[in-house]
Order: structure tokens, then C-alpha cells, then sequence
């Protein structure tokens, strides 16, 4: 009798361990070469807390396209230029939605619903992206750049100020930071903090949303790839905090501006022309989820680019690209009003390519917002099924030797002179389908931002070495965990070119934000 049994349950058993140990939620691709794992932990262990890195030396020996088991997921990489134009821009119908992880959709997510940017492909998601794009689409950029005149103002003020005059080294950081949060906000809800970097509410949106962003990183969260961790860990108990955490400021944002709606006391904004329109399809969870998208959106990216930006320029290397820069902006302008016209035009071609070259060069979203596959898709002798999740190694592809002349060196020059219908400068932003929505404005942002900043200072390293910046993509990450580049802390001289003019500038530009304050 026992003996049956054993018989019997052994196959199961052992049918079970092995599913456990090697199972995975696709199954592995023909064709397609595959890194050898361990039971239960796949490669997990391997890939540590830096998959770009590690991603980018496996394809060396394995090709720019792999499989690799995490925990029970299994994941195709692509790691070079090439190979993400065949994937993500050929095959963008294919390549068009997201995965659902247990850390972000099950636990972070269950009050304010998905981002755009983590929402799979349905209905819903269209029409929240449709929304979005329009509410973003070049026009409409225009449209707001009163704002961005008025919250670069304000911190290129501050740092004239706390700097006295560029006598003390400044940390760029927080200052930012509130310049993107504050034009998210403003075009979003109408709302804007008018205190100073150290503000309260600044300070809890940005700690929060870096905590929220650590749990959608592809690294930081073991128990979405090994479901057996979810009983024990304690990271969903950080993240129910930081969830409790945000539906406060998330809450109160929406609630305000509904009070003022009914007040008539509004501004013009995103969520109140939503809220207004009687023919607007979107339902309240489609209003909070536009609303979490604008806040954490340009958060997070923006001002990465902007403080990295800033850092490289200080460096010995940035003091030739300022120079060259701020030439760029005089050869513009030579009545010197590069200041006011950027809030109008983009006409600096050398400054374009400063910014596309950041946005290269600092990558900072480095694995990209995880794909899945609705349809298969072919890869050289491998048909990838519908359902695969993909990841863009953004970092590998942006620094592909094939692709770029020396992609360690910093050099805007790469982007000057190229012709019209040249393709992705970059994958800063992604890439296809699903690419990033909000680039023109992060682009008017960028470009108005450092127009300004090299108009009005010239960046010098730090008299402290111990303040120095780190000028490494992957290195230069506080928390490499993290899904994006979230800046070391540094500091750098801002030395007003002419004070005087600078003084001039800033209160012109007071003058005509007045209102918006
Ligand atoms: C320099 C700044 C920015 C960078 C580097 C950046 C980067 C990215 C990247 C890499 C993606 C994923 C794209 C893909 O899967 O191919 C993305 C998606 C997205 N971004 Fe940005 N972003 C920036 C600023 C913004 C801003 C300011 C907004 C809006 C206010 C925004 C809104 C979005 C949205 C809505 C998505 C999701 C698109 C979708 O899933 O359909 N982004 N962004």
C-alpha cells in the first residue's frame, strides 16, 4: 500500500519540485540563446543589482538578443542599437504592452491605480494614453511655456542667491526637481508649491516617489520573480507605506481642484478640462491614473538629465562644451536675448544637440518600462511567442560601439548636422508603441533650462574634491536598484556671467509670470 502510494505521488512530486525550481511563466524560446540559471533563482543571483551592466557583458559572449530565467519569468534582453529598432520600432504593433509585477500592480498600485507607463494594453490604456498625447502633442506644449518660464526663473533666482553670487558651491539637485514637479503640477492640477526647495510637500513627493520608483525597478523586488518570497517579505509593507503615503498628497490634489471647479476659482489644467468635458470617456480612476502619470512621469527623468547635464558641464571636459555652448546661444542672439526667446523658439541647434547628447549619455531610465508581446515576433531564426516579457537594455544600446563613435566620450557634436528622418537619436526615451509621451515637453523643458543657465552662469567644479560628481552613467546612481538614475549627491560653482543683466533677466521675467504665480 505505501509503496503504491510512493509510486503514485512520486511523479507528482517531483513534477511539482521541478516546476517550482525550473518553471517559467513563458516557455523557453527555440533559436533564441539562453543564459544557464540556477534552480529556483534563475539568473537573479548573476544579474545582482546591476541587470544593464550585467546584461551588457552577457551579450558579448551571447548576442545583442537573449533569454534569461529570473526567478519563474522568463525575459528576452536586447542590448544593442539594433536589435531594439528591430524589436521595439519594426515590431511596435506586436510590441505594445506591459506586465503586470506583483510588488507594483498588487500592492502599490491598489488605490491609485496603474500609470500609463505601467498599464497594460486595453481600452482603458488607450484612451488614457490618447489623452495624455494630446494634452502633450507640440501645440499644446507651446501652450504652457509661460510656465516653464516661470519655474526656471525661479530656480536660476535661487541659485543666484543661495550661491551668493556664485561664492558658494551649491548642490543642484533639489532646485530641479521643483522646477519639473511644479510644471507637472501646474499643468496637471492648476496647482503649484511656491515654497522654497526645502518646501514640505516638495520634499514628500519626491522621497516618495523615489521609494515608489525602487518598486518598479527590474532589480529591487526578488519576490515579482519568486512568488514563494511574497509570504515573508517585508517589502510589501514598505510599499503599503509609501502607497498610504501618496494617496495623501494624490487625494488632496484632486480634492482641491474639484473645491475650486465648484468654486469657479480654477486654473486652466489638465485634469479640469477632463473633468469639464461632458464628453470626456474617462471615469475617476482614469482621472487619477492621468494624474499619477503627470506627477511621477516627469519627475523622476527630468531633472535627472537636467542635474547630470549640469555635473558634466562643470567637469574639465564641460568647461570646452560651455564655452562652445554659450558661443552657440551669442551666434543666436546677438542682441543677448537668447533668455526670452527660448520661451518662444528652439533655434540653438548646438544646445538641441547638448540636451539629445544628456539624454544619451545619462540614460536614465537604463532597463527601460518592461514590454510584453501581443503578437510573436520574429528574431533572426527565433519566433518569440505573443506574451513574452521583453526588456530594453536602453544603457547597452545607447553606448553600442556599433552604433556610436567613442559613446564613452560627451560630445553634442555627435547630433549636429543630421539630416531629417535620421531615426532615434537615442532610446532615452524608449521606443515605439509605447515611447515615451511627454518628450516634447521634457525637451522644451531641457532646452529652456539650459539656455538659461549657461546664458546666466558658468559652472565650476567644486572647491571641495570630496564634491566632486561621479561621471559614470551606472555609477553616478545613489540607488542602483532604483528604475531611474537618481543623482548622487555633488555640488558645483554657479558664477553669474554678468550679475547685473542676469538681475535684469530674472526680473523681466517675474514681470510676465506675475499672474501664473
Ligand atoms: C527627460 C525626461 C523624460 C524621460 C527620459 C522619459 C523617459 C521615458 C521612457 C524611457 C518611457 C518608456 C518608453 C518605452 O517603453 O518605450 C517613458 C514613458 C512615458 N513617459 Fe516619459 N520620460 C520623460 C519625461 C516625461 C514627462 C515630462 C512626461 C509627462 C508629463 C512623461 C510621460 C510619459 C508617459 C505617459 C509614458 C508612458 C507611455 C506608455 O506607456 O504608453 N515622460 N518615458
Amino acid at each position: 500500500m505505501t509503496i503504491s502510494i510512493i509510486i503514485v505521488a512520486a511523479p507528482v512530486i517531483l513534477y511539482f519540485a521541478y516546476k517550482l525550481l525550473y518553471g517559467t511563466d513563458t516557455p523557453h524560446i527555440k533559436n533564441l540563446p539562453e543564459i544557464p540559471g540556477l534552480p529556483l533563482f534563475g539568473s537573479l543571483l548573476e544579474f545582482g543589482t546591476n541587470h544593464a551592466k550585467v546584461a551588457q557583458n552577457l551579450a558579448k559572449k551571447y548576442g545583442p538578443v537573449f533569454q534569461v530565467r529570473l526567478g519563474n519569468r522568463r525575459i528576452v534582453f536586447a542590448n544593442s542599437f539594433d536589435s531594439v529598432k528591430h524589436l521595439w520600432i519594426t515590431n511596435q504593433s506586436a510590441l505594445i504592452s506591459r506586465p503586470k509585477l506583483h510588488t507594483f500592480h498588487t500592492v502599490v498600485s491598489s488605490s491609485q491605480g496603474f500609470t500609463i507607463g505601467t498599464s497594460p494594453w486595453d481600452e482603458s490604456c488607450k484612451n488614457r494614453r490618447k489623452a495624455a498625447a494630446t494634452a502633450l502633442n507640440r501645440p499644446a506644449v507651446q501652450s504652457y511655456m509661460p510656465l516653464i518660464d516661470l519655474e526656471s526663473n525661479v530656480s536660476i533666482k535661487e541659485l543666484l542667491r543661495d550661491s551668493k553670487g556664485g561664492q558658494i558651491d551649491l548642490d543642484p539637485r533639489a532646485y530641479w526637481q521643483r522646477y519639473a514637479l511644479n510644471t507637472s503640477l501646474t499643468l496637471n492640477y492648476g496647482y503649484r508649491i511656491d515654497g522654497d526647495k526645502d518646501d514640505k510637500l516638495l520634499k514628500e513627493i519626491t522621497d516618495v516617489e523615489r521609494g515608489v520608483s525602487n518598486f518598479r525597478s527590474t532589480s529591487n523586488n526578488w519576490q515579482d520573480y519568486i512568488p514563494l518570497m511574497r509570504l515573508w517579505s517585508g517589502q510589501s509593507k514598505e510599499a503599503i507605506t509609501f502607497r498610504e503615503r501618496r494617496d495623501v498628497y494624490m487625494d488632496r490634489l484632486l480634492k482641491t481642484l474639484k473645491e475650486k471647479i465648484d468654486a469657479g476659482t480654477d486654473k486652466p489644467c489638465i485634469t479640469g478640462n477632463i473633468l469639464r468635458d461632458p464628453e470626456a470617456k474617462l471615469n475617476e480612476a482614469e482621472i487619477k491614473s492621468i494624474g499619477l502619470t503627470m506627477v511621477s512621469a516627469g519627475l523622476d527623468t527630468v531633472p535627472g538629465n537636467l542635474i547630470m547635464g549640469i555635473a558634466y558641464l562643470s567637469t574639465p571636459h564641460g568647461q570646452t562644451i560651455q564655452k562652445r555652448a554659450y558661443a552657440a546661444i551669442q551666434e543666436a542672439y546677438p542682441n543677448n536675448d537668447a533668455w526670452h526667446a527660448c520661451i518662444h523658439e528652439e533655434k540653438i541647434p548646438y544646445i538641441t544637440a547638448l540636451y539629445k547628447e544628456i539624454l544619451r549619455y545619462w540614460t536614465v531610465i537604463p532597463i527601460c518600462l518592461p514590454r510584453v508581446s501581443i503578437k510573436p515576433i520574429v528574431w533572426e531564426n527565433a519566433t518569440i511567442p505573443a506574451g513574452t516579457t521583453f526588456y530594453m537594455n536602453a544603457y547597452a544600446a545607447d553606448y553600442d560601439v556599433s552604433h556610436f563613435k567613442d559613446p564613452h566620450l560627451f560630445d553634442p557634436e555627435r547630433y549636429l548636422n543630421i539630416p531629417d528622418g535620421a531615426g532615434t537619436p537615442h532610446y532615452g526615451y524608449g521606443a515605439g508603441s509605447r515611447m515615451c509621451v511627454g518628450s516634447h515637453l521634457a525637451n522644451r523643458e531641457l532646452f529652456t533650462a539650459f539656455v538659461r543657465l549657461i546664458s546666466a552662469f558658468e559652472f565650476t567644479p567644486p572647491v571641495d574634491k570630496r564634491d566632486e560628481p561621479v561621471m559614470d552613467c551606472l555609477k553616478a546612481n545613489a540607488i542602483p536598484t532604483s528604475l531611474t538614475l537618481e543623482p548622487k549627491y555633488f555640488k558645483v560653482g554657479f558664477k553669474p556671467r554678468d550679475k547685473t543683466v542676469l538681475e535684469k533677466w530674472i526680473r523681466e521675467s517675474e514681470e510676465k509670470t506675475r499672474s501664473l504665480m
